[in-house]
Formats: structure tokens, sequence, C-alpha cells
């Protein structure tokens, strides 16, 4: 017996319920109506709809709730079940172990954070100097520039360094001139997906491949795929044993010495599963760590209070001299808080990435069948007004103690929980962290005029993201 839920129709469940846009306003007021558990019908498959933070830790802790629901937003990417993101038991441990190993190496927060740290920094110049130029040319004489490309070139430009250029300009223009756009297409075909019903309808690609989506998602994935590999076969060359300076080098020196053919790395089924994996890395961070900087950067465009506090406690710990460094963060409790309100008030990835069961289980008095789907109602959680209070207000002094310091709350899971959370949020950490401290060391943002700023609502799809909106820009003495 599973928890009740939405009375579903015949075929398609409750399909039609879910089609269309804000579908995560439409879960949460389920979840007021049928509770912290309920079920709902996707096509032929049930959800169980999480919305208990308890509940979900406990579940997500289980061995049983590891499998991954394979929609279509990931199988073309994962060109079929290769990589991370789409794979479970051996293939999973064996790829995100690796993965995530690498990333500490080769990522900021690890063993080449002294390299790296300069290197992101100067990107952060480059973006800053950018809309300096920008906004000495802009004609209008109003200083006001939309900084989401900004930001994501940044983000994708550091991303690509540690995957595959290790911090070579080629690199970057690579990045900028492909991987960045491909990322882009890929995630507005994932949007696409979720609002046409392709993520859990996947006949829709036969009958309608290109207004569901699918055909924007298949023609990026070739794409990035060609780009990939061919940059592989280069490498692979004149690759030197021991010298690896990104993860692609750690990739190619992990299949060349593989000899187990049990082994997720063995052979051309390694190669199919190192490529998906890099791919992943740069689909699942390309919008994500971004679209978080532009809600708070929205967030404090609006709370100019906040922005104040956030720059004062800038002057206090960094000062006006010296750049930010990742060891300036233990100091800094309100930038921590005002970080932790973002990823709560925005819920950006409102439905985590969905879970699949793998065996039967008895939880909370129900059995719940091997192949449902789980649904971690990460919007609900995190506006939840029985845990918050007033959730529709942003803010960060929630997340600050009398005395002053960061109040950790186990409640936060923007990144997921469980033991398939997201491996990417040290990273994700670190580079926002960089950029927006030394954003509002040097700047401070206003809205361009009252009534031009957006309101909170979000643009809805696999990530809710904020409505596009500019900011005036003060430079800070
Ligand atoms: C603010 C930024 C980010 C947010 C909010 C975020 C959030 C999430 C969430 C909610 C999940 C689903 C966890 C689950 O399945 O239970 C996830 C998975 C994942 N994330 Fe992130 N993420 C961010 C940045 C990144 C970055 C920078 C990377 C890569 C370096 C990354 C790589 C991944 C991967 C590979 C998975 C799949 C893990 C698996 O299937 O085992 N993410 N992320």
């Amino acid at each position: 017996k599973l928890p009740p839920g939405p009375p579903p129709l015949p075929l398609i469940g409750n399909i039609h319920q879910i089609f269309g846009k804000d579908v995560h306003l439409k879960f949460c007021r389920w979840s007021k109506e049928y509770g912290r558990l309920y079920t709902v019908q996707l096509g032929n498959k049930q959800a169980l709809v999480i919305s208990d933070p308890k509940c979900l830790k406990d579940l997500f802790n289980l061995p049983a709730s590891l499998g991954r629901y394979k929609t279509e937003l990931f199988n073309v990417i994962a060109n079929g079940n290769h990589g991370i993101v789409n794979t479970e038991g051996k293939v999973w441990t064996e790829q995100k172990n690796f993965c995530a190993k690498t990333l500490k190496c080769f990522g900021l927060g690890g063993s080449s954070r002294a390299s790296l740290e300069p290197v992101v920094l100067s990107e952060i110049e480059e973006v800053l100097s950018d809309l300096r130029t920008q906004l000495k040319s802009s004609k209008s004489g109003i200083e006001t520039a939309s900084l989401l490309e900004h930001i994501k070139r940044y983000n994708c430009n550091i991303m690509w360094k540690i995957i595959s250029s290790g911090g070579n300009e080629e690199g970057k223009s690579e990045c900028d001139n492909r991987a960045a756009k491909l990322s882009r297409d890929y995630l507005d075909g994932m949007a696409r997906a979720v609002t046409t019903g392709l993520a859990f309808l996947p006949w829709l690609k036969y009958i309608a491949p290109e207004w569901s989506g699918y055909n924007l998602l298949k023609r990026t994935a070739d794409e990035v795929h060609t780009l990939v590999i061919e940059q592989l076969n280069e490498r692979r060359k004149d690759f030197v044993e021991g010298k690896g300076k990104d993860i692609m080098d750690a990739y190619i020196e992990k299949l060349n010495l593989c000899d187990d053919p049990k082994s997720s790395f063995y052979g051309e089924l390694g190669l199919q599963n190192g490529i998906s994996a890099m791919l992943e890395l740069v689909v699942a961070s390309g919008e994500t760590t971004p679209h978080t900087i532009n809600w708070l950067m929205l967030y404090l465009a609006h709370h100019q209070r906040a922005q104040q506090k956030l720059c004062d406690e800038i002057d206090r710990v960094i000062g006006k001299d010296r750049m930010p460094s990742l060891l300036d963060r233990q100091n800094m409790p309100y930038y921590e808080a005002v970080l932790q309100e973002s990823l709560r008030f925005s819920a950006m990835v409102w439905m985590s990435i969905p879970h699949e069961l793998t065996e039967d289980i008895e939880f909370e008095g129900y059995t719940l069948p091997k192949g449902l789907i789980l649904l971690p109602n990460l919007y609900y959680i995190h506006h939840d007004p029985v845990i918050w209070g007033d959730p529709e207000k942003f803010r960060p002094e929630r997340f600050i103690s009398e005395d002053g310091s960061f109040i950790r709350n186990d409640v936060m899971m923007p990144f997921g929980t469980g033991k398939r959370l997201c491996f990417g949020e040290g990273l994700a950490r670190d580079i926002m962290f960089l950029f927006i401290v030394r954003f509002f060391q040097s700047a401070q943002i206003f809205p361009e005029s009252l009534d031009m700023l957006p309101d909170f609502s979000a643009q809805f799809g696999f990530l809710l993201n904020a409505q596009p909106f500019k900011v005036a820009i003060k430079w800070r003495k």
C-alpha cells in the first residue's frame, strides 16, 4: 500500500496536472493537502513525493534508494547508462569516487588550491574589467548591466580549466566558444523537457521530438560528445604518465592503466563512462552555480541593508587592498548566511534529481515497491512555514546566532541529502565565495529603478531561475 495522493486518470495518471509552468507550486499545494509523503502517477510509473526533511534523510540513506530514475533529461548526455548521474551500483560507485577524488585534486579546494586560486581571481578581475568597459561605453548614461552572462562565463572558464585545459588560454577560448553554449543549450532542452512532460513520458520523443525538447537535447549532446572526444584523442597521442594536470588527463591515465575487464574504466565502455562523466560535470555545474550567484545578486539588489552588512564584513575581514582568499570564509558568518538564505529562498534545484528504488522496502508503515520514483520536494522543504516561520521573507539573519556566528541548519539540503548528494558542493561553494566576495569588495548594486527589478517569481524548468534583470552598479573606492 502506497500513501494517498491526487486521483490519477487512466494511462496518463497525474501528468495533465503537472504540465506547464510553476509545477513546483502545484507539488507544494499537494504537500499541504496530502502530507509529507504522497503518491503521484506519472504515465505508467508511480512516484513518491517526499516533503519532510527527516523522512527524506532517512529514506535517502538507505542503499535501496540510491537508484536513479532514468529520464530523457540525462539519458542523452549519458549516452544511455554511462558516467555518474544515470548509473547505479558498481559503475556509479567507481565513477563517482574517481571523479570526486580528481575534483579534490584539480579543483579549488584540494591539493591544487594554491595554484588555482590566483587563476580564479584573475578570471574575476576580467569580469570586473569587462563590466567597467561595458558601463563606460553605455550611451544611455545609466550604468546598468545584466550580470548573468558574465557570471556564466567566469564559472565555465574555471570548470573547463579544471576538466580539460589545465588553465591555459587555449582552453579558455574553447570554452567560451563551444562548451558554454552547449551546456546552456542542453539546460534549455532540459527545461523544455520538464515543461512538455518528456521528463516522464519518454514516448514523446517519437511523436513530438522537436516540440518536446528531445531534438535539442540530442543535437547538443552529440555536439558536446564530439568536442570532448576530439580533445581526448588529441591529448592521448602525447600523454606522459604521471604528469596529469586536469581531470581529462586523470581519466586518460586511468583508462590507459586499466587492465581489469570487470572495471568500469576498461576498454570502450571505460571511454564512454569517462566522456559521460566529464560532460555531466560541465552540465551539472554550468547553470547551477551561476544561477545561484544570480539569485543572490537579485536578492541583494532588493535588500540594501543585507548588502551593506555584507560589504561591511568584507571590509572588516579582508579590507580594501588585499584579494580575498578561501581561508577568509571561516571568518565571514554573514556571507555564509546570505548564501544560505539565497539557496533556501530560490530552492533552485526544486525537485533535486529523481531517484528510483532498486528493491522493495518497508518505510514509515508503507510497502514501497522496487521501481518507485522518489521525488524530493526540496522547494517545499525550504519553504515550509512550520520549519521557517516566515519562509517568503529573504532574511539571512535566520542563520545568524545571537553571538554573531553562523547557524548550521540540518533542514537545508540544496545539494540533496544522503549517500548520493552532489559531490560538486565544495567546488561550487569555493567558486561562489571568491566571486561574490571580490565583487562586493569592488562594487555595490542597486535596482535600475524601483519598478525595474523583477519580483522573485522564477522561470520554471529543470531549475528555477530568476527572471532576467539588470542592476545599476556603483564602484566602491
Ligand atoms: C549551487 C550549485 C549546485 C547545486 C545547488 C547542486 C545541486 C545538486 C543536487 C540537488 C543534486 C542531486 C542529488 C541527488 O541525486 O540526490 C546534484 C547532483 C549532482 N551534482 Fe550538483 N549542484 C551544484 C553544483 C555542482 C557542481 C559545481 C558540480 C560539478 C563539479 C556538480 C555535479 C553534480 C553531479 C555529478 C551530480 C550527480 C551525482 C550522482 O548522481 O551521484 N554539481 N547536484
